[in-house]
């Protein structure tokens, strides 16, 4: 299954590894489903088949165990030349009608999800495999069923062809699940700070574009906040930049658990965010933000330091009707310089006419 000699094990990824658990459990089914044919073989006196499925039961067994000791491509291969193997004999055997052809397209697709092997290869075996199955139809089309229990015929095809079905279903349902949530994951990864799993700027222009159009359709307020973590240089310095990073996180949480799910949060810069409080005006936004404020300030930082504080300096400004982002962003910076300027733990509102309020 692959042409690798590294073990494969090493080079799992998530997928791979959902993968052989779905592996690992059809291989349980199949190997009580061969111990069962080994009865059924004998009882109708097809004593070659009831043979062979001895072998199944061993290759079944075997592979399971080899799952176990992490050797997932000869496991793999096992599998599926016993099974193969199987449905060519059964075939040649029985005939056609027990259905038993129909495991080879179970194999061929489960080797086009196979990600250790190239596309090429498997695109190769699954062709082959399709191409066997066709040439059983050529070859032993005549082939006849003379053993006993021939009313049960229909019954055992149908049950053939369910549960030769049922693991492609179930691999395929779980692969599309594992692709649906990487996307999301992807997406929230392009979409997130790595450090305090916020929004990052690139991503968050957009979606503040977005809400500020939704506000004028809804005739709401919107306010727009910039915020930044006072003398931050002097906690890396003093305690690190590590705990500088720690420090970062805790913040992001506590704004993110302050805040409602409606507004946004957004790393802006090192130690600057951007908070944009949808349906919000400015009185409601600078009370809100003076709680926010508040709570910074009491929080309690036992794992950087006891009686550490923390202090953050706001700038904020209603969003006025025709004015830009990149407009509104700078009122808001210039309300936050002011509140720098003026001594620290504040919140200063913005007018657009730049003259001040300050909340301390
Ligand atoms: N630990 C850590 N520090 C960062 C990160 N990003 C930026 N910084 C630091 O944040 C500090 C910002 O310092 P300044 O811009 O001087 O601001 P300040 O010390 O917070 O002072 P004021 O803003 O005037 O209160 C710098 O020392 C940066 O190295 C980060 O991701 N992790």
């Amino acid at each position: 299954m692959t042409t690798s000699e590294q073990p494969l094990h090493a080079s799992l990824d998530d997928v791979e590894q959902v993968k052989f658990q779905i592996i690992k459990k059809v291989a349980y089914f199949a190997l009580a489903t061969h111990v069962l044919l080994i009865l059924f073989f004998a009882q109708i006196g097809a004593l070659t088949l009831a043979i062979v499925n001895i072998f199944s039961v061993l290759a079944w067994g075997s592979g399971i165990f080899l799952i176990s000791q992490r050797l997932h491509a000869l496991a793999l291969r096992i599998f599926c030349i016993e099974v193969v193997l199987h449905s060519i004999l059964a075939c040649a055997t029985l005939g056609l009608e027990l259905g038993f052809q129909f495991y080879l397209w179970t194999i061929s697709s489960m080797l086009l999800v196979d990600y250790q092997l190239k596309l090429k290869q498997a695109v190769i075996y699954s062709m082959t495999l399709i191409i066997t199955f066709a040439g059983l139809y050529f070859f032993f089309a005549d082939v006849t069923y003379n053993y006993a229990y021939v009313s049960l015929l229909p019954y055992i095809n149908i049950i053939n062809i369910i549960i030769a079905g049922l693991p492609m279903i179930y691999a395929f349902s779980l692969i599309r699940e594992i692709s649906i949530s990487q996307r999301i994951e992807l997406t929230e990864m392009a979409a997130k700070d790595h450090l305090t799993k916020l929004y990052n700027r690139r991503f968050a222009k957009q979606l503040i574009i977005e809400t500020r159009q939704k506000s004028i359709m809804a005739d709401n307020q919107i306010c727009v906040v910039m915020a930044d973590i006072d003398m931050f240089k002097q906690i890396n310095d003093t305690y690190g930049h590590d705990k500088g990073d720690a420090i970062l996180t805790i913040i992001a949480s506590a704004l993110t658990n302050q805040l409602n799910s409606t507004d946004i949060i957004v790393r802006w810069g090192g130690e600057e965010f951007l908070i944009v409080l949808a349906n919000t005006n400015e009185a409601d936004a600078f009370e809100r933000i003076e709680a926010l404020r508040n709570h910074i300030q009491a929080l309690s930082l036992l794992s950087i330091k006891p009686n550490l504080t923390i202090t953050m300096s706001f700038g904020l400004i209603e969003w006025r009707p025709l004015a830009s982002l990149e407009k509104t962003l700078q009122q808001a910076d210039a309300a936050l310089y002011k509140s720098k300027n003026d001594g620290r733990n504040m919140t200063t509102i913005a007018t657009p006419e730049q003259d001040y309020m300050i909340g301390v």
